[in-house]
């Protein structure tokens, strides 16, 4: 899948559309690759498939479905609508999704705020202690979805975290539908326009200390990430803005009070300088991989 997202990320003919971009393209192998990549992917999602259609979810040990079930269940309800029916390549299409367009991103995003919080241990001291005075789990219970809504401090540390470090830092490209004129800029009918929302979130115009971890900055602020405020769109805008981020947060949110509760976290090297070089193409990753020493705090 991961192969497949770079693979499938710009390409000549996006740069040049017709056929010199189409030849670029066939001659630098990149259609072969995209092919052989499908094929590949495609074996995947048969197997996910496959799996949850001999194990469906009733005879599992899960403790609820997971949105293959779902799928899988609604697909096999009689009273489908006639005029749209759910098909085994529908499925494929939205696992794909999921996987190109979901896990990597949350997955990113969580790695980037613990990167931020081990940096900045007043933050990850004022978020662990605000979690570890509003949550309590009894044993064999988990945190759960509604606890979250109890800890402001930590969604004021995810929202900055998207600030800095949007996973997708170039949103999709647009292509005009028409001439339009920006801030005194031309731009003819059926450009390629890219909006580069990573510098957006650091412009010194909007923000101050564009480069500090400093979470305060959205209290009483009315800008956030929900495609509203053109100050920072880690999930884009517009009526093809993610329509993931409601999932995505609450993974994430989930995701790091799970690891703030249990663990205290340090730098294998005490006191050593955390490099926080990016690297990548559709996603941004932190270059250097992340590693910290947990300590279990429960
Ligand atoms: C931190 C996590 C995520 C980030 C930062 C993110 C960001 C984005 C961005 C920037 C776009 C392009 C929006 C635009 O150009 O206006 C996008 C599109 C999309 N995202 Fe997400 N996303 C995340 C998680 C997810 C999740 C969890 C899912 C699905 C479960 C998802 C599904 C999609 C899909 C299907 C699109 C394409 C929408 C379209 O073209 O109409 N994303 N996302």
């Amino acid at each position: 899948m991961f192969e497949l997202q770079k693979v499938g990320s710009i390409s000549s003919s996006d740069l040049f559309p017709g056929g010199l971009g189409w030849f670029m393209d066939f001659v630098s192998g990149r259609h072969r690759r995209l092919h052989k990549l499908f094929g590949e992917v495609d074996t995947f999602l048969n197997h996910i498939i496959d799996d949850h259609l001999k194990n469906p979810e009733e005879k599992t040990n899960q403790d609820r479905p997971d949105i293959v079930d779902s799928l899988l269940n609604t697909m096999h309800k009689e009273e489908q609508d006639e005029s749209f029916k759910l098909t085994i390549d529908h499925l494929k299409g939205i696992i794909q999704n999921i996987y190109l367009a979901g896990v990597d991103t949350s997955a990113i995003t969580m790695i980037w705020a613990m990167a931020e919080l081990v940096r900045n241990p007043r933050v990850m001291k004022k978020a662990q202690e605000e979690i570890r005075t509003y949550i309590r789990v009894k044993q064999n219970e988990r945190i759960d979805e509604e606890d979250v809504d109890k800890l402001q401090y930590l969604k004021l540390v995810i929202k900055e975290t998207l600030r800095l470090h949007p996973a997708a830092p170039l949103l999709l490209p647009r292509e005009t539908m028409s001439q339009i004129k920006i801030q005194g800029y031309n731009i003819p009918l059926k450009t390629f326009l890219v909006v580069n929302t990573w510098s957006i979130g650091r412009d010194p115009k909007h923000w101050e200390d564009p480069e500090e971890f400093i979470p305060e900055r959205f209290i009483d602020s009315p800008v956030d990430y929900k495609g509203q405020s053109f100050e920072m769109l880690p999930f884009g805008s517009g009526r093809r803005m993610c329509p993931g981020m409601a999932s995505a947060i609450a993974t994430i949110e989930l995701g790091v009070l799970n690891l703030l509760y249990y663990f205290d976290w340090r730098l294998p090297e005490e006191g050593k300088y955390m490099d926080m070089e990016e690297d990548g193409n559709i996603t941004v990753v932190k270059k250097v991989p992340l590693e910290l020493l947990p300590t279990l705090y429960h």
